[in-house]
């Protein structure tokens, strides 16, 4: 075979998908504490994740928006700050001298104390496409949804890159951001091992990768079960705290130990352990959620507080590595009627679900109450755990019993 010569026929490079790259590069640069460039036709946005921003690039944005410090924030944030926005809006405020500083800025984002501060005059802006891709980018970052913006107007594309002085930003298309977040998950199977659980059974954990290439998710496949047939499993979203710890201050660690029974038990199942810490806003925001139900907030409301939705989960991922495992019709063990709902609307069929309960404590039994009155969740599990495993009333089963909630569908 004759080779052609490099020198005068260069290879073709075909490269993988640039968009999805570049998404995923974009959310990592924001995680660094660095500014990104924001691109929509001749209009573009520098952005930077306030509560990583280095003081060093907090400046360099500062400059660019004609020493202005603009921030960018939800309309969540904007009513834990006294005013009223219509949902889904966003809002801008311009910090005046001598409140500029970030960390001023980043208390007002998310802090616990912003309303003893100076408030600075809100503006509620039109979200264009800009704005939408830099709010997506952030909650992409798992940071708390208020950036540093600065408008780039007027200039090419070229002579904006140019402008930057340090000539070091990442540029992204707008676009692709809002594309990349509203496409369907991609989800790709990378590698398998068993793992010898205590209950004994035959186990295996297959990785995924998706949807973000960053991003990894875990399929426990207990025992053999027939994917023919309506599989039992569990879709569990990552609790460091309550999984690996065992904290008191929710149920995940038990209702994760008790699938694992029920599935052996069962004749094996799937446990599906997805990546989604905090229901979604991530460890560090679930940690600051945790500050504000210290002082009295319920853990929806803690959410909102810092501007989050008060669940910010998706569960297509779920419906995609189901699809992946073969797998249409399940049993499924939750008290989270969502969780039924998505994987229905995934095309799964929910032939049952199965309660799942998990330890009430003094320190979690407001957390589920408000799961149950709140969120709607199916209470019959939690109320039927008033007792310790002996069945005694213990210390911890003080507290006022659940209300019974909706129970089956
Ligand atoms: N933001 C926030 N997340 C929490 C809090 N307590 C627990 N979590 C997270 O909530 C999620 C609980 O997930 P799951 O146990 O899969 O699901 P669920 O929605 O409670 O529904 P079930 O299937 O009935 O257990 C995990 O990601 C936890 O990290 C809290 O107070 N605030
Ligand atoms: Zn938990």
């Amino acid at each position: 075979m004759v080779r052609p010569d490099p020198m005068t026929q260069p290879p073709k490079l075909i490269n993988g998908d640039r968009t999805a790259a570049a998404v995923d590069r974009a959310r990592s640069e924001l995680r660094h504490g660095r500014a990104v460039l924001l691109r929509d036709g001749d209009r573009a946005l520098l952005i930077g994740g306030l509560e990583a921003l280095e003081e060093t690039v907090c400046s360099a944005i500062k400059a660019q928006a004609c020493g202005r410090f603009v921030l960018l924030l939800n309309w969540r944030r904007a009513e834990v700050l006294g005013a009223t926005a219509k949902d889904g809006a966003l809002v801008s405020l311009t910090l005046q001298a001598p409140d500029d500083s970030l960390a001023n800025a980043q208390e007002l984002a998310y802090g616990a104390r912003a309303k003893e501060l100076t408030l600075p005059a809100l503006e509620i802006i039109d979200g264009d496409g800009l704005t939408d891709a830099a709010m997506v980018l952030a909650r992409l970052a798992q940071l708390a949804p208020a950036l540093m913006i600065a408008e780039v107007s007027g200039t090419t594309t070229a002579d904006l890159e140019a402008s930057l002085s340090t000539g070091d930003v990442l540029t992204v298309d707008a676009g692709d951001v809002l594309r990349a977040d509203g496409q369907a998950p991609r989800i790709k199977r990378v590698s398998a091992a068993r793992v010898p659980l205590v209950e004994g059974t035959e186990t295996q954990f297959i990785a995924f990768r998706g949807p973000m290439p960053s991003d990894e998710q875990v399929a426990v496949v207990i025992g053999n079960p027939d994917m023919s047939k309506p599989v039992p499993m569990r879709v569990h979203s990552s609790c460091l705290t309550g999984d690996v710890f065992g904290s008191l201050r929710c149920d995940c660690g038990e209702q994760l130990e008790a699938t694992i029974r029920k599935l052996t038990a069962m004749g094996g199942g799937i446990v599906l352990y997805l990546a989604q810490e905090g229901r979604g806003i991530g460890l560090t925001n679930k940690l600051r959620a945790y500050g504000l139900q210290d002082s009295g907030v319920d853990t929806y409301d803690a959410n909102a507080h810092l501007g989050f939705e008060p669940d910010e989960r998706r569960f297509d991922i779920a419906g995609a590595m189901l699809a992946d495992l073969g797998v249409k019709s399940v049993r499924l063990l939750t008290n989270n009627p969502r969780k039924v709902d998505s994987l229905r609307a995934e095309g799964i069929d929910v032939v049952d679900r199965v309660p799942l309960t998990g330890g009430l404590t003094r320190f979690n039994a407001q957390y589920l109450r408000t799961k149950v009155e709140k969120g709607g969740h199916f209470g019959e599990a939690a109320y039927s755990r008033g007792l310790d495993e002996q069945g005694e009333t213990n210390d911890d089963a003080k507290i006022a019993p659940f209300p019974v909630g909706k129970v089956g569908f």
